[in-house]
């Protein structure tokens, strides 16, 4: 008999916890003698996040634009290739940041037609201190996003909340009840919850009252795996079905720029750099060589907070860096960055 793979979908904004909770999530499933492979999806052009996973996992990448509308036709194929080549026990999807949660439903539901899928509820990391200060502003299409991968995740991860006040979290908690009053909520600091809880959601009763007009669809397709309430906030966009080709106006606000490093750059003055980053620009991550020590550093930037960590890539892996946010200028922070290089080139 044809297996059915089952499918996990981890879902929440752009660095907000998805890959500290996948690695997580990797190694409770080898402590029990699974398998699992990892669909990793980036709105840029390399997958850094791919370097924090052990490379006996296998993965399949899908790069330079997002599962739910660009390269959604793609998703069918690569899952296909690795769930035939390397048969896992499971395989976790980890969609970008910006995608829209509902749409990537639609997209592996699309994949669930032709390949024997069990798709589980949603898991969506939110990124507590974020959401917490966009509450205030209460407006923009970031805050439109997070509000919609609150709404569709079964489970909601109110990651980070060791940066904020415990009135905040209260006030957080509150906002996130009223969005999603079907999810369980929990709160972490670097995601670190109790995995048996969160992966045995659909045994949990009260998932019984999710809005049965949802349930009669995912009846349709054959699985119980949706768990949003059905009232998310799409943006307007256009479906072209015959090409799976989607027009989102939901991701026209995010820029993506990615340097490509000709050498190793002074760590301070990276530093530097990085501290006095737009605010516009939400999310960074690289892979850098600094001038000044023999180690490679993956470094992470979320929210203005910076993370560096020493890494030993395996293969070909170039420096660079990506960064990710609204209308940012790009090219002032490729001159920024050039300059660096060139100072380094001077020295
Ligand atoms: N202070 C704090 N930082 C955290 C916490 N969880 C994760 N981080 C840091 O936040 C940064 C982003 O975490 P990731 O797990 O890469 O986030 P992500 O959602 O996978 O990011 P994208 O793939 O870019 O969407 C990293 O530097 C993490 O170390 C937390 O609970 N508190």
């Amino acid at each position: 008999m044809e297996r059915v793979t089952p499918i996990y979908l981890l879902s929440g904004f752009l660095g907000s916890g998805k890959t500290t909770l996948l690695q997580r999530l990797l190694s409770h499933w080898k402590g029990q003698g699974l398998r699992p492979a990892v669909i990793m999806n980036e709105i840029g052009d390399v997958n850094l996040d791919g370097l924090l996973v052990s490379s006996e996992v296998p993965m399949a990448e899908i790069l330079d634009g997002c599962i739910c509308c660009t390269v959604r036709g793609d998703l069918g194929l690569q899952m296909s290739e690795l769930i035939t080549n390397e048969r896992p026990d499971l395989v976790v999807i980890e969609a970008t940041g910006a995608a829209n949660p509902m749409e990537i439903f639609d997209a592996v539901t699309e994949v669930s037609l032709y390949l024997k899928l069990d798709i589980k509820p949603m898991i969506t990391v939110v990124d507590s201190a974020y959401l917490s200060e966009l509450y205030e502003a209460q407006k923009g299409k970031t805050y439109r996003l997070m509000l919609d991968q609150i709404r569709c995740g079964s489970v909601l991860i109110l990651n980070k909340v060791d940066r904020i006040s415990e009135e905040k979290r209260e006030e957080v908690r509150a906002l996130v009840r009223r969005l999603n009053p079907y999810a369980q909520i929990i709160d972490a600091v670097k995601c670190d919850v109790e995995l048996e809880v969160l992966l045995n959601q659909e045994r949990d009763q009260q998932y019984a009252n999710v809005n049965p007009t949802t349930k009669e669809q995912d009846h349709d397709h054959g699985h119980d795996h949706d768990h949003c309430d059905g009232h998310c906030q799409h943006e307007d966009h256009t479906h072209g079905h015959d090409d799976h080709k989607h027009t989102h106006a939901s991701h026209e606000h995010v820029t993506v720029y990615s340097h490509y490093f000709t050498g190793p750059v002074d760590s301070v003055e990276f530093e530097r750099f990085i501290s006095e980053l737009p605010r516009e620009v939400y999310r960074g991550k690289g892979v850098l060589s600094f001038s000044d020590t023999s180690s490679r550093f993956l470094f992470q930037y979320a929210y203005r907070e910076a993370d560096y960590l020493k890494i030993n890539p395996q293969g070909d892996v170039p420096d660079v860096a990506v960064f990710i946010g609204e209308h940012f200028d790009k090219s002032l922070l490729s001159q920024q960055l050039k300059a660096l290089e060139h100072s380094q080139s001077k020295s």
